[in-house]
């Protein structure tokens, strides 16, 4: 062990104390046998009358870099000192590429990323993907796998794709990658993504934000011409 971990009183063989699940106290429990476990697909499964998704013909050309969808967004605004920056491109079909640099204000553990923000950065990749789609649409759930530990100034790569479309369901998955998009893969997440009107934001946000977005013409213009979409 390092000397000056040992001065600090850490020890490498703590172990986190646990018993045998049968001497937990658990007084709420119900008697009788345990329950099974989930079978069948879960939500995140499309159902099998889900279409594939379809590229919007106005939606922004492979390559072309997204620009942040609202200045405050904490994981895209360039309004936000600690926020993620993340810079996402269009890729072919309805797929989105992105990167991330880690920095110190988004650490968990000493030197890396907290587990938090690594969610947030695949939650505002997965959702950029709604701008090929031309809907807008709001996270009903993200699952998430983490790999690999991301340290701090680590470029993390992201990339993602629709899977299929369901009525208002958008189901998507998204990779990040270290060091490079071929890099080994850190985290990774499946995501159900559900289309609203701009109604959701009005009716919901706090109506200072709400007001000072509503008088940006550029921005109000652009997410209201979504809701015409075909
Ligand atoms: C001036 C203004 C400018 C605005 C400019 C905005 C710019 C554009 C910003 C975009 C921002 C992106 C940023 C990153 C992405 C976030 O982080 S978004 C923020 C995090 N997410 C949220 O806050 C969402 C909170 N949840 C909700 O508001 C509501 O639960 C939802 C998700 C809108 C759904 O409610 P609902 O509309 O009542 O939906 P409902 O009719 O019950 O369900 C519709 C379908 O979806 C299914 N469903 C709904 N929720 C779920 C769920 N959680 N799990 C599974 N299935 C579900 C239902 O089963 C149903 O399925 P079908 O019956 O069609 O088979």
């Amino acid at each position: 062990m390092e000397p000056s971990l040992a001065r600090c009183g850490w020890r490498a063989t703590a172990r986190v104390r646990s018993a045998p699940v049968s001497n937990v106290p658990n007084p709420g429990a119900a008697s009788g046998p345990a329950p099974s476990p989930p079978s069948g697909p879960g939500p995140l499964t499309p159902p099998a009358d889900a279409a594939a998704p379809v590229r919007h013909p106005d939606a922004p050309a492979p390559g072309e870099p997204l620009g942040p969808h609202y200045e405050h967004c904490f994981g895209c605004g360039e309004a936000q000192p600690h926020g993620l920056r993340l810079r996402a491109r269009a890729g072919e079909g309805v797929s989105i590429t992105a990167e991330f640099t880690v920095g110190p204000d988004h650490q968990g553990a000493p030197g890396l990323a907290h587990g938090g923000v690594l969610a947030t950065a695949l939650d505002e990749t997965l959702g950029s993907l709604n701008w090929l789609l031309r809907v807008v649409a709001v996270t009903g759930r993200l699952q998430t796998e983490f790999v690999r530990p991301v340290p701090v100034g680590t470029v993390l790569h992201l990339d993602a794709r629709v899977t299929a479309v369901h009525r208002r369901k958008i189901y998507c998955t998204a990779t990040g990658r270290l060091g490079g998009p071929e890099g080994p893969v850190a985290v990774r997440a499946d995501a159900l993504f559900v289309e609203v009107k701009v109604d959701h934001f009005i009716d919901n946000g706090r109506q200072e934000e709400i007001r000072a977005a509503m008088a940006d013409p550029d921005q109000f213009r652009r997410v209201r011409a979504f809701e015409v979409n075909p």
